[in-house]
């Protein structure tokens, strides 16, 4: 992890192209649970969100809250098992997430960023009609009698819409947007899902300027583990078929590429561990992390 130091003033000082390549944009941020750290991380973030709201960027924060999760669920005895990434989820399990993610964490990050001068108002995918979820299933394969069994991962769900109206009414009033991604169901009810998923979706729905994924990683390292500071979406394609993508890089990779199809002009993942992470990536030419464009 670098951690060269930053002087957000004098970046800002000559940063006036970037402010103006973003002036009323909208920005989507993605706060991963890993990026977040402690209280003291939270706030730090909290201070260049309002910082970006102040100078006249349009910023929405999407978080995640996995680590936070575990924490609970540790405290409750209560057990964990992830398929592809994703939390199974049964009836009890998802009042703990919904508890976690739109209670805890989600007020946190919001008040992170009002204490830093600048309204944030946090809602789930449930507030608005912001996230209508349908259920999702995964298959898998045995690769030795080649047989396929479709998974139940019980109420973990993907997006089916988005209707980014009360974003867009928050935007507009100078209020950041803070959402936590759980959904709800046409069967009325909540649906735990990934919170990458969910920032690339709000981002394409908002046709925003760019989608930043904040994790614990410097960004896509390649092949020879060097950081790749451009790619395009075939290169990333040619690198999850070589096996140099993978894990829990694949989804983070695919929401970039799912984002940028329908109209983001770059994603971005990088460190959010980094300090002023989001600053550097915005207002400086090396920028910070792996820019995904088209
Ligand atoms: N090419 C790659 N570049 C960087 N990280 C990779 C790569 N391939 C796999 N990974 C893995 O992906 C992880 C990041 O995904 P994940 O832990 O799910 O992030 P988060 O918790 O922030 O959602 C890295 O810690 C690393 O182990
Ligand atoms: C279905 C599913 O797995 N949901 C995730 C939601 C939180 C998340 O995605 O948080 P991070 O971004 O911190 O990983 C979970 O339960 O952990």
């Amino acid at each position: 992890m670098t951690d060269t130091p930053f002087d957000p003033m004098q970046q800002l000082a000559g940063a006036l192209p970037f402010l103006k390549r973003y002036d009323d944009q909208i920005i989507v941020v993605k706060y991963g649970g890993h990026a977040m750290g402690d209280e003291a991380g939270a706030l730090r973030f909290g201070r260049d969100i309002a910082l970006l709201e102040q100078v006249g960027v349009n910023p929405v924060v999407v978080h995640g809250g996995g680590p936070q999760i575990n924490a609970m669920l540790k405290r409750l005895n209560v057990q964990s098992n992830f398929v592809q990434g994703l939390r199974v989820t049964d009836a009890q399990m998802v009042d703990v997430v919904e508890m976690v993610l739109a209670g805890t964490v989600n007020k946190q990050v919001a008040a992170a960023i009002t204490r830093a001068g600048v309204t944030a108002v946090g809602i789930s995918g449930k507030d608005g009609d912001l996230i209508r979820a349908r259920k999702l299933t995964r298959t898998i394969r045995d690769p030795g009698s080649n047989i396929e069994q479709v998974l139940d991962l019980g109420f973990v769900g993907e997006p089916e819409s988005v209707n980014p109206r009360v974003l867009r009414l928050l935007i507009g009033a100078d209020i950041v947007p803070v959402v936590a991604p759980v959904g709800v169901g046409a069967d009325g009810h909540t649906y735990n899902i990934n919170a990458d998923t969910v920032a690339g979706a709000v981002a394409g729905a908002l046709e925003a300027e760019r989608l930043l994924m904040l994790t614990d990683v410097a960004g896509v390292l390649g092949a020879d583990g060097k950081l790749i500071p451009e790619m395009t979406v075939a290169q990333v394609r040619a690198g999850i078929e070589a096996g140099w993508i993978s894990g829990g890089m694949i989804p983070k990779v695919e929401t970039c590429i799912y984002a940028v199809e329908r109209g983001v002009k770059g994603a971005v993942i990088l460190d959010g561990r980094v300090s002023h992470a989001v600053l550097r990536e915005l207002f400086t030419d090396a920028g910070a992390g792996t820019l995904i464009r088209p």
